[in-house]
């Protein structure tokens, strides 16, 4: 089994996710923001790539105390659960997602440099998967096997990609930003290479939300969360 999974994200209204210095840019609106927030409170674990790591150096935290408080009153942690995509272990050493503030899971492959793989035990908890490249299905089976029932994917283009490549994507939500961003090369929600038929995703909802609209698609290929 699989726990249900989302893609969070914010796109420009020329679709682009960030520019091509692949630098974080600010496209959420302060709306949407606090929706995100609310997103990564009411689940349990919140998943990125090493791509977005290396870009944004981010917390992956709830920032709201009052969510914060109401988790705990829960009897659940502050923040829900980092993951951390990362065959390679390239995660730096002091990145924000390795602080004390949440638990974090490193997912790493078999090809990954021991040396790098122990260092970062140090700082959190290291599952390995897959030969070169991280296995998805055997990381989301192992996420689901310690509770994770809500699944919140934050990015960036190539892990979205894999992950709705490997029909392993229940929903998308998209805010979609009144500004563009422009650039040949700035990363779109998907990477990867095109597929020979489109993926299909139903219309779940539309909300205009401060400059933008938020859109949620429920992806046709989700396999009930069957692994
Ligand atoms: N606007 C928004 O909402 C968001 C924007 N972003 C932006 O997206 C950009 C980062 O996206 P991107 O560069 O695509 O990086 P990703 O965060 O998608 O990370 C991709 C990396 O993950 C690793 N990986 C490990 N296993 C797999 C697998 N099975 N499938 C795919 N990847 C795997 C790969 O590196 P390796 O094999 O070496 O481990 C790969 O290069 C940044 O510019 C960031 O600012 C990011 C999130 C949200
Ligand atoms: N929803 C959303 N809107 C944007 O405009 C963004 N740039 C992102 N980026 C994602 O949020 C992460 C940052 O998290 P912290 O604030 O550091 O906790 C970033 O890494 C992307 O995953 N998202």
């Amino acid at each position: 089994m699989r726990p249900f999974v989302f893609i969070n994200a914010a796109m420009s209204l020329d679709g682009k996710i960030s520019n091509d210095r692949r630098e974080q840019v600010r496209i959420s609106s302060p709306e949407d923001f606090r929706v995100v927030d609310r997103l990564r409170a009411e689940s349990d674990a919140v998943m990125v790539g090493i791509g977005t790591v290396l870009s944004d150096d981010p917390k992956l935290t709830v920032k709201s105390e009052e969510l914060r408080r109401e988790r705990v009153e829960r009897g659940l942690p502050e923040n829900p659960i980092r993951v951390v995509v990362d065959s390679r272990a390239r995660t730096p050493l002091n990145s924000q997602v390795l602080n004390q503030a949440a638990r974090t899971i490193v997912a790493v492959a078999e090809v990954a440099d021991e040396e790098k793989v122990e260092l970062l035990r140090r700082r959190a908890e290291v599952f390995v998967a897959g030969k070169e490249r991280v296995d998805l299905r055997a990381l989301l089976e192992h996420l689901y096997s310690i509770g994770v029932r809500r699944l919140m994917v934050e990015g960036g283009s190539e892990i979205n990609y894999s992950l709705i490549r490997e029909g392993l994507v229940d929903e998308i939500r998209v805010f979609y930003s009144g500004m563009v961003i422009a650039g040949r090369r700035a990363p779109t929600l998907v990477s990867g290479e095109s597929f020979d038929t489109p993926v299909e995703a139903r219309l779940k909802s539309v909300e205009p939300l401060g400059n933008g609209v938020a859109v949620v698609w429920e992806m046709r290929t989700a396999n009930l969360r069957k692994v």
